[in-house]
Formats: structure tokens, sequence, C-alpha cells
């Protein structure tokens, strides 16, 4: 069975504490989702958001690192394979977040990978999927993910937010995948794009995480919108429909 993510680091722009686990948590559930939750803390949170972030693709490819160098602003090099959930305080416009960042090891047991899958797509509000540029199989296997969330029609995921990372480009004389098929697999796939490299540069990792926290945030207006607007039409016609009544 799945033990879930093991540890949950808080992180407000420090450096993460890797070794000593804060406390366990168990496989993400309605419990440990909380939606866009308004934080009633200060003036300051009124307006406090939460996102929940996956970040998934081949092994070594650099989820780790990405997660890391977004944390701490360092590259440490090598990182142990354990599963996590990173706690993250970030503000944003003027907007104070917190991201909830799940770092797992890839796993190539299908079936377990499946379930992992729908746990996942049940947890997050967005995606970061990452291939190395030097590996083409995990530009594969990024492809294969966007497919397979794409095709959760039933938990209407179609336009979940979905960022793609090729990694290492430090080392585009060992490239296998070319930039521009990065750039179409994410117009193809209603994706965004990004080419980096977590060993040498912090702010185009930030840069990753800052796009998805804007598509969460419009997906979210998105969804919202939509029901203001039938709430008008609503009011509308109940208006309209009393005035028939009245006047017969
Ligand atoms: N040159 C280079 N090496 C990198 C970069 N990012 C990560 N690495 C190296 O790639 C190796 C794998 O990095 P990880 O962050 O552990 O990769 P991962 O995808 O989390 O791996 P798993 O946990 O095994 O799935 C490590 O040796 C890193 O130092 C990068 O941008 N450039």
């Amino acid at each position: 069975m799945d033990p879930g993510p093991r540890e949950v680091v808080r992180s407000g722009g420090g450096i993460p504490n890797f070794a000593a686990p804060r406390r366990a948590l168990a496989p993400p559930s309605a419990a440990v989702r909380v939606r866009g939750a308004i934080s009633t803390g200060s003036k300051m949170n009124a307006f406090k958001m939460d996102a929940n972030i996956v970040i998934l693709g081949s092994d070594s490819v650099g989820k780790s690192a990405l997660t890391v160098r977004f944390l701490t602003r360092r590259f440490i090099g090598e990182y142990g394979d354990i599963e996590s959930i990173y706690s993250h305080n970030i503000c944003l416009d003027g907007r104070e977040m917190t991201l909830n960042i799940w770092d797992s090891p890839y796993s190539q047991d299908f079936s377990q990978e499946s379930l992992l899958c729908e746990k996942r797509l049940q947890w997050a509000d967005g995606f970061v999927l990452v291939y190395s540029i030097c590996d083409r199989s995990s530009f594969n296997t990024v492809s294969r993910m966007i497919h397979c969330i794409r095709a959760s029609k039933d938990l209407g995921l179609e336009k979940m937010p979905i960022i793609i990372v090729g990694n290492k480009r430090d080392l585009h004389h060992r490239r296998t995948v070319f930039s521009e098929e990065g750039r179409l697999l994410a117009l193809s796939s209603d994706c965004h794009f990004y080419e980096v490299s977590a060993a040498e540069n912090y702010h185009s990792v930030l840069m990753v995480f800052h796009a998805l926290v804007d598509r969460i945030r419009e997906c979210r207006s998105a969804v919202k919108k939509p029901a203001g607007i039938r709430g008008i039409v609503k009011s509308m016609s109940a208006v309209f429909n009393r005035k028939r009544t009245d006047s017969l």
C-alpha cells in the first residue's frame, strides 16, 4: 500500500530541514486538502490562499533539485529519494499564498503509478512536469503524463494548470530534446513551457512556480465567473417572472 508522503517541511523562505521530518502526513485527502482556504489570523491574511502543486517526472530529471532551488534558492547536488510535501509561504502581487509542494520519486510500477496518479490528480491544483533535456525517454514520460491528466475528464481536469519544464539546460552539449519539441508539446496540450537549469539559475525556477500560481488563480476565477453570470441571469429572470405574475 502506498504510505503517502512522509514529511512535511515548513518553509517561509528559509532553508528546509531535510533531515528531520516534522510530522507524518496521511495520503492527501479531504482532511489535508483545503481548497482556497481563507485564513482569519490577521488583516494581512484575510485573503490568503493555498495551492497544491505536484512535481512529476522520470527519475533523476531534477524534480527535487527544482523544488529545493525554489524553496531555498540553493542547488545542493544530491537529494535523497524521500517523498515529501513542503509547505512554503510566498507573496505574489501583494497577495500571500501558501504553496504545498509534493515532490515524489518516480515509480516505474505502472499499477502503483496509476493509483498514485489518481491521488495526485485529486489533490493537485497544478502540476510541474519535469524532463531532462538530455534524456529523451523522460520527455516521452512527460508527454504520457499530460495525456493521463488531460484524459481524466470525470475529474474535470481538461483545464488543469500544467507547466512543462525541460531541466538541465546547462548540459546543452548533451541535449537530445530540442527546445522546439517542448514548446510544441506545450502548445498542443494547453500547457506552459520553460527550459531551466536548477543547477545554475534560481530566477528561471522561480518563474516556473510563479507562472503556475498565475494559472491556478486564472483557473479558479474562471470557475467562479460562470456561477456569477448564472446568478445574475437567475435573479433577473426572477424579477421578470414576478412582474409577469404580478400583472396577471
Ligand atoms: N547538470 C545538472 N544537474 C542537475 C540539474 N538538476 C538536477 N541535477 C542532478 O541530477 C541528479 C538528479 O537530481 P534529483 O533532483 O535528485 O532528481 P529527481 O528527479 O528528484 O530524482 P528521483 O528522486 O530519483 O526521481 C542529481 O545528481 C542532481 O545534482 C541541473 O539543472 N543541471
